[in-house]
């Protein structure tokens, strides 16, 4: 019933998998999805998760393995955007008189939005972070060695090589590191509203109505400039391409080898920006309890992962991994529940935290959110901003923006319906629901 298969034809090499309750919303990404399917080396099939919508090349919301290519426009611009979320001990009745100025404490101290800069890191500092992932940013002051274990890849992903990001790149991130971003770039409070599975909440450390933290963001202008100077390079190394956007390397030559270089220096960068964010939010919340990190993941990448015995380039852009239990990969407190996956909705309804199975149907992945009904142009024309600021009002969520434009962007009816992507994907056994999230106040770029 969610599973649409798309048959090989023309010059698709694979068939492609659409995962959804409603295909006629998503043509335009579909066809993007169809020619994924017909790039070479990919493997086994094409897939998009419910969250699935148009994107640079690649749709948001699709996972495809290749055995020997990679492409920028299957990461994404914002390499490594991810999740993370943070749990905390207070309960909700105790916590919420204070909402509205943690919001406020929080909007002070984190550098948010366009242009937002924090303070320069010296060169020195950002080839260790860049190279080498969270552990660096927790040794520069910025967290606990135990944070390590609760984050994808453990924060560090290699080979990452400073050699292969330009001079461009590096004045970008530097200035940038640990800010949070614009648009759809959030950090949020959030209150436990609903539990699914009471075994696997209690070994994740959540509790209804307990208080926990998301954060929402990735590489910044680091991202952004790595993926800009690799598609440049790629642009023309394939004339038979059937979306320019769709340009590629092949994995084991020079070039490819260095995008995924300079990708896993964003990798880092990322999981250190959110690792940054977290030392704030520890600041502000240490008056009211201690913060811990349940898991963070990355939701734009493309790694290397084995498969059936086979190695491969996995990419996912705008999906999660969703290792299912006793996965090496996974923290050994998780070992028996599976990885965690964080799946963010909008800032007006729910968010899930779910956990993988031992289902490969898309290369264990899922869903990373909601996903867009609306562009950003329709957003504006479409809704109207005393409405959006009225319902969230309504509904007690404090919000803190850089942007009114922002926030008509971001709307909650900008988005597809989170339970029904979560539900999707929960009955297909992609990943399995553990909580409903519900916000309380949010703070958007
Ligand atoms: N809880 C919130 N979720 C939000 C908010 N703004 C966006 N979103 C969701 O995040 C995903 C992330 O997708 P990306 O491709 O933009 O990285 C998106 O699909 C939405 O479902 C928010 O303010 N709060
Ligand atoms: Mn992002
Ligand atoms: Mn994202």
């Amino acid at each position: 019933m969610y599973i649409h298969k798309i048959k090989k034809t023309g010059n698709m090499k694979v068939d492609a998998f659409v995962l959804t309750d409603n295909i006629s919303e998503i043509s335009e990404a579909i066809e993007q999805l169809k020619n994924v399917a017909s790039l070479p080396t990919i493997v086994k099939a094409a897939y998009a998760m419910p969250d699935i919508h148009w994107g640079y090349g690649f749709p948001i919301g699709g996972v495809a393995a290749f055995s020997n290519i990679i492409s920028p426009g299957g990461v994404g611009f914002d390499i490594n955007c991810g999740v993370r979320l943070l749990k905390t001990q207070i309960d909700y009745n105790d916590f919420k008189k204070y909402i509205e100025n943690t919001i406020k404490e929080l909007y002070d101290v984190i550098p948010v939005g366009v242009g937002a800069t924090s303070k320069k890191f010296d060169k020195k500092s950002f080839k260790k972070i860049i190279e080498e992932g969270a552990k660096r940013a927790i040794e520069m002051g910025c967290g606990l060695s135990e944070d390590l274990e609760y984050i994808e890849d453990f924060g560090s992903i290699s080979p990452a090589s400073m050699e292969d990001i330009s001079k461009t790149a590096y004045e970008r991130g530097r200035e940038e590191l640990g800010t949070l971003g614009a648009g759809n770039h959030f950090i949020e409070i959030q209150k436990v509203e609903e539990i699914y599975d009471e075994k696997k909440a209690n070994i994740l450390g959540l509790y209804k109505n307990h208080i926990v933290i998301m954060i929402h963001t990735g590489s910044r202008g680091f991202g952004h400039q790595i993926a800009t100077d690799y598609i440049k390079l790629m642009r023309n190394l394939h004339n038979d391409l059937p979306d320019k956007q769709l340009a590629y390397a092949y994995f084991d030559s020079d070039l490819g080898q260095k995008y995924y270089s300079a990708m896993n220096c964003a990798a880092n960068y990322a999981f250190s920006n959110r690792q940054i964010i977290t030392h704030y939010i520890r600041k502000v919340f240490s008056k009211f309890s201690k913060v811990e990190i349940v898991y963070d993941v990355a939701h734009n990448i493309a790694k290397v992962e084995k498969h059936d015995n086979q190695k491969l380039i996995v990419h996912r852009k705008g999906a999660t991994r969703a290792f299912g239990p006793y996965h090496p990969d996974i923290p050994e407190k998780y070992k028996s529940i599976g990885q965690p996956v964080l799946i963010p909705g909008n800032m007006g309804t729910a968010s899930y935290v779910m956990v993988g199975t031992n289902e490969n149907f898309a290369f264990s992945s899922t869903a990373h959110g909601a996903g867009r009904v609306l562009g950003r142009r329709q957003a504006l024309k479409k809704l109207n901003l005393n409405q959006v600021l009225s319902n969230l009002q309504k509904r007690g969520i404090i919000v803190k923006s850089k942007s009114k434009k922002t926030i008509l962007e971001e709307a909650p009816d900008a988005y597809k319906e989170i339970d029904r992507v979560v539900e999707i994907v929960d009955k297909l056994n992609l990943s399995k629901k553990v909580a409903k999230l519900i916000p309380l106040g949010v703070i958007k770029g």
